[in-house]
């Protein structure tokens, strides 16, 4: 299968590393970025065949020649223009798979016309093959096609299929979700930090720590029953667990995943009306 990635920056090259680690052959894939220093980067980072439309204006039509999969990598707002340049260019069999949040199918389906059209969004730990890539795919979108390009993310991580409704839950709890889970670890080595801990040694307690209870959570997948066996009755566990009650955390967090799907539902408004 001939891949080409259009716009490969910190989540295609993500997706990238997680397909080609599972298997996929780098000779099949062409991929681009606006600068020749990113493609000279990517390229030698992932074997990757990288051209960049700094240096070659026609590197996004000449990338998506004769390809099977194309994957959409720029920016959300950069949409639109990128379906132009590519008219023309891209094979009449070929697929469409956009991770651009904000950009919903039916605005992709008026940029690609007469093409299969698939939205999914992942997130960057879809490099080390542990992402979760969520994947809406357009009425007309073949189920062989689909089962194809689910059995090769799959080599990126997880692969859930949803209606295009649950989108905005997905990016809140995994694509920006990830996000939050790092900004927790930031605070915990701060605070570590802050008690006499050397930086060093924070983080990597803190790393070994999320690591840890990432496995516990992949082996059994209930995050209570997780927390309920750490926590003893009057113990240490509870009075840090007190202490995020009283200050509103599970308000917090709702906010937060809640302001990341509204945002997405807003962009593509906003990509819509652009
Ligand atoms: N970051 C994340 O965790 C996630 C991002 N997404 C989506 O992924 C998309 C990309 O985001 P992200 O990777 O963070 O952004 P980046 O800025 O890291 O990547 C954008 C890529 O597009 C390239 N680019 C810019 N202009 C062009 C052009 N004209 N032709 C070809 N390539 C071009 C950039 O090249 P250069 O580096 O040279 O500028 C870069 O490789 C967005 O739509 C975003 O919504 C979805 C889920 C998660
Ligand atoms: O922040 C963003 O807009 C992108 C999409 C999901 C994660 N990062």
């Amino acid at each position: 299968m001939r891949i080409a990635f259009v716009g490969t920056g910190n989540m295609g090259s993500a997706l990238l590393a997680g397909i080609l680690a599972a298997g996929q052959d780098a000779e099949e894939v062409r991929a681009t970025t606006r600068s020749a220093e990113s493609a000279a980067q990517l390229g030698s980072r992932l074997g990757v065949p990288t051209i960049a439309v700094e240096d070659d204006t026609q590197a996004n039509r000449s990338a998506v020649a004769g390809a099977d999969l194309v994957f959409l990598g720029v920016k959300p707002w950069m949409l639109a223009e990128t379906a132009s340049e590519l008219d023309g260019a891209l094979p009449d069999t070929a697929t469409v798979v956009s991770m651009a949040a904000g950009v919903d199918l039916a605005t992709l389906t008026s940029h690609f016309p007469h093409r299969p059209v698939v939205r999914i969004m992942p997130n960057t730990p879809s490099s080390v093959g542990h992402g979760v890539i969520s994947l809406a795919a357009a009425d007309e979108v073949p189920a062989a096609t689909i089962d194809e390009l689910t059995s090769l993310l799959g080599g990126a991580g997880l692969v859930v299929r949803i209606g295009e409704e649950d989108m905005p839950a997905m990016i809140g709890a995994s694509a920006s979700g990830v996000a939050f889970f790092f900004q927790l670890a930031e605070h915990m080595v701060a605070a570590a930090v802050s008690q006499g801990l050397e930086e060093e040694t924070a983080r990597r307690a803190v790393a070994a720590t999320a690591e840890g209870a990432g496995r516990l959570l992949a082996d059994s997948p209930d995050p209570a029953a997780l927390r309920s066996a750490v926590t003893s009755a009057g113990g240490t566990t509870a009075a840090g667990i007190a202490s995020f009650a009283e200050d509103g955390l599970a308000e917090i967090v709702a906010r937060a995943v809640r302001a990341a799907g509204d945002r997405s539902l807003q962009m593509e408004a906003e990509n819509r009306e652009g």
